[in-house]
């Protein structure tokens, strides 16, 4: 089955809705952005958190002290990286890294084979932007996806678009953000639809 992640919690809320629905991952976004959350607030929200969805942190080229720091403070199990971290950074930590890229085009997957990771994130390109935005990536012309490393699918889906996006591609996961928001908060109905339609 898909693995769902529901990124960019950011409060109690959040994590009752995430706790009723069970996701597989949950994201908190460290770096600059809208849903950035500091170390002390996550720490809190996780203690809250039930044991089986594991945590992703979010972060966009900071330094490996500060990351590390981050990651065990708030006992993280993933770290998800969407700036330009390059293999020596990556191999810097202990925990599973999943390295975000941002397709354009097919030929912009040539890229992953640069990286040895434990998953290869695929978001939207957008220009000036690291992630997040709600753009849908347009997974169409990069179907059959490579296979070495677990894919997990990001960039603009929603309930209504991730059944052709799992079909399509079949990645190991997919991961949601602005497309279970309403007004800029965490919605639990959206959530629960998305979850649905995935495991569905
Ligand atoms: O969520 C953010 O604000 C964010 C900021 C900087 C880097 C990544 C971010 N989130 C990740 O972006 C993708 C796509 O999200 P969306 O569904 O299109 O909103 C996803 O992997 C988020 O984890």
């Amino acid at each position: 089955m898909t693995a769902v992640k529901i990124c960019g919690l950011t409060k109690k809320e959040d994590i009752s809705y995430v706790n009723q629905l069970r996701p597989d991952y949950v994201g908190f976004v460290f770096a600059e952005s809208k849903r950035k959350i500091t170390k002390e607030k996550a720490k809190s929200l996780i203690q809250g958190l039930e044991k089986q969805i594991k945590t992703v942190g979010v972060f966009v080229n900071a330094p490996i002290k500060e990351v590390k720091e981050i990651a065990a403070y708030c006992d993280l199990d993933i770290l998800q990286l969407h700036g330009e971290e390059d293999q020596a950074y990556i191999n810097a930590f202990s925990q599973k890294v999943w390295k975000s890229f941002r397709i354009k085009n097919p030929d912009d997957l040539s890229q992953l084979q640069q990286y040895d990771t434990e998953g290869y994130l695929l978001d939207t390109y957008v220009e000036g932007e690291y992630g997040g935005t709600g753009k849908t990536l347009d997974w169409t012309g990069i179907a059959p996806l490579p296979q070495k490393r677990p894919i997990i699918l990001a960039g603009g889906l929603t309930s209504e678009n991730v059944e052709e996006a799992v079909k399509t591609l079949r990645p190991y996961a997919v991961d949601v953000s602005s497309g279970v928001e309403r007004d800029g908060y965490k919605d639990y109905r959206k959530i629960e639809k998305f979850i649905r339609t995935v495991r569905g």
